[in-house]
């Protein structure tokens, strides 16, 4: 996969590309990403990227011009752009996944200020939220749908570890334990020492179960149940 970022601060992405498992999956050739500076594409003297709104009103407005000729080095017909903006559709697993699984070539852009210059939007395909909150760029937007579709690469971490991700069954995560056995008084259920797989992957999805009805009620309400998971569900309401 490649993924170009277009950004006035491509600094900000050095952590995140040098760190980790996103930078083995770039040094293993999973994924290519290239940050572009798109102020380098300014043609004035200021080298400005932004501008006064027409209309009158606070803050500055990113300009078309410069953001959408850097656009135009690096798109070509099989790429999804994606602009990160509050207004977006929010981002979750299942677009990760699609994004993940589907393309080949994805483009972010990173806007600033108070916004873009509406004739942007003509240029983009997706835009893009993680959150209803309004950050000062889009940036670390970019970073977290970067890295949630990045761990999804087939090869970036084992399969088994997605398997059992928050999210990746629809249900919260099952509670984790390592050594040592027993810390401040705290033990590890017995269940895990067990040895019993089969009641030991009965036990963890009881307990995403649990975990996911009293967290987040709302991811069950658009899910469908295995006929075991039914049965936990009855069984707990019972006790409940
Ligand atoms: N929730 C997000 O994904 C998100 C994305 C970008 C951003 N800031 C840059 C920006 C971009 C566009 C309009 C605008 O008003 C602000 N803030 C939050």
């Amino acid at each position: 996969m490649k993924i170009d970022v277009l950004s006035l601060f491509p600094e900000m992405f050095e952590g995140f590309l040098t760190t980790s498992i996103i930078k083995r999956a770039i040094d293993s050739g999973h994924v290519e990403v290239t940050i572009h500076d798109f102020r380098e594409f300014a043609t004035d003297r200021h080298k400005s990227v932004d501008d006064t709104p027409y209309g009158g009103g606070q803050g500055m407005v990113l300009m078309c011009k410069p953001l959408l000729d850097c656009l135009k080095t690096v798109v070509t017909k099989d790429s999804l752009v994606i602009l990160m903006s509050p207004q977006g559709m929010t981002h979750h697993q299942a677009y990760a996944e699609e994004l993940a699984l589907n393309q080949k070539h994805i483009v972010i852009i990173c806007g600033h200020y108070e916004g873009f210059d509406e004739r942007i939007r003509d240029y983009v395909d997706v835009e893009l939220s993680i959150g209803d909150y309004v950050l000062t760029g889009g940036e670390l937007g970019a970073m977290v749908v970067m890295d949630s579709v990045i761990r999804l690469l087939h090869g970036v971490i084992t399969q088994a570890s997605h398997e059992d991700d928050s999210f990746s069954n629809g249900l919260l995560e099952y509670p984790q334990y390592t050594r040592p056995y027993e810390y401040e008084g705290s033990k590890v259920p017995d269940v895990l020492i067990s040895g019993h797989h089969e009641n030991i992957r009965k036990w963890r999805l009881k307990e995403s179960l649990r975990k996911t009805m009293i967290k987040r009620p709302d991811l069950l309400e658009k899910r469908s149940f295995t006929e075991e998971e039914l049965e936990i569900l009855k069984e707990a309401k019972v006790k409940s």
